[in-house]
């Protein structure tokens, strides 16, 4: 029995165009499956919080995008009993990029109904201000934190998602923000140990896989069943020089660069001098001025092929 949660909104609306193709596909071959339709945001945090809290076997398949994807993360209650399958809908895909599951929905709905391989994926949380929240691809401030913001917001992702090019739509919000962005202090302590400071930082990245944002690979060599995290600062450049910067990062060409820095750690915490957009996988979680990330203790089943 498969559980479906669908952001028929996702990429702009396509998601229920999408779930119709799948849904004719398991109609057809007559597998048993129950379809919820998620309504609002963090709707689907909920939902599988329900489904989940009496601790039996399940395997959920998210239909939408990386947002959605948090969501359902975000509420399951026993990791240990859930398998996760996934067909991407969303405009980036990063999970899906990362773990090379298909963009087209029925190759991808193919691998979950005869999986050949599971990876048990660490689980990120970041915790603020007491709360906390899972992250599977990633969490960061600054930067790019505040054009995942813009992106909720922002006319751009409807046009580019229109005309296919909805991948592109976060580098596209990039150039705006940049014209909006300013710098400021930024100091890192790693595993409790390794202190270091940046006078003039852009953004950091907190990456459990290689990349965020529609393919930018801020941290080509993160694993995300390494058992660690990967970090990205960006800090001491002017503005003209991180846009020359960040095209690199579509390659993973950029880590040599001045002003990129990367670490590997287990545990990693983050204090800006001023509080700063945060996010969660593209989710916007408010200003901050500090946040902690980890790995959380259970992994999580996900179909990969
Ligand atoms: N029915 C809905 N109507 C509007 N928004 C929804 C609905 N269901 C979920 N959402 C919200 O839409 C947001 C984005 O969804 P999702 O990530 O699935 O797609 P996307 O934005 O197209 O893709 P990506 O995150 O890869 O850019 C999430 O914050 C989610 O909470």
């Amino acid at each position: 029995m498969y559980t479906f949660i669908i952001n028929p909104h996702s990429r702009s609306g396509k998601g229920l165009t999408i779930w119709h193709t799948v849904e004719a596909q398991l109609e057809q071959r007559q597998i048993c499956y129950t379809a919820f339709f998620t309504k609002y945001q963090r709707q689907a945090t909920t939902y599988v919080r329900k489904l989940t809290s009496d601790g039996s076997s399940r395997v959920l398949v998210v239909l939408g995008g990386d947002g959605t994807l948090n969501e359902v993360i975000n509420g399951i209650c026993f990791p240990e009993r859930v398998t996760l399958g996934y067909i991407p809908t969303g405009s980036s895909n990063d999970f899906a990029r990362s773990f090379g599951i298909p963009n087209d929905p029925l190759r991808a709905l193919e691998i979950i109904l005869n999986p050949g391989r599971t990876v048990h994926m660490d689980v990120g949380t970041m915790s603020y201000e007491g709360k906390h929240r899972r992250f599977a691809v990633s969490a960061g401030i600054g930067f790019d934190a505040a054009i995942c913001h813009e992106a909720v917001v922002s006319k751009w992702k409807r046009i580019l998602n229109r005309i296919h090019l909805g991948k592109f739509t976060y580098a596209v919000i990039a150039l705006h923000r940049l014209l909006l962005t300013s710098t400021c202090p930024f100091h890192i302590v790693l595993d409790d140990e390794k202190e270091v400071s940046f006078p003039k930082g852009w953004f950091a990245a907190v990456m459990n896989h290689p990349c965020e944002g529609g393919g930018f690979y801020f941290c080509p060599d993160a694993r995300p069943d390494d058992g660690q995290l990967d970090v990205l600062v960006v800090s001491g450049l002017k503005a003209p020089a991180l846009l020359l910067t960040l095209p690199f990062a579509l390659f993973g060409k950029h880590t040599k660069f001045h002003g990129v820095h990367l670490f590997r750690c287990k545990k990693v915490s983050i204090h800006t001098a001023s509080a700063l957009p945060v996010h969660t996988d593209g989710e916007p979680v408010f200003l901050q001025r500090c946040f902690t990330a980890s790995i959380e203790a259970c992994p999580l089943k996900v179909i990969v092929s």
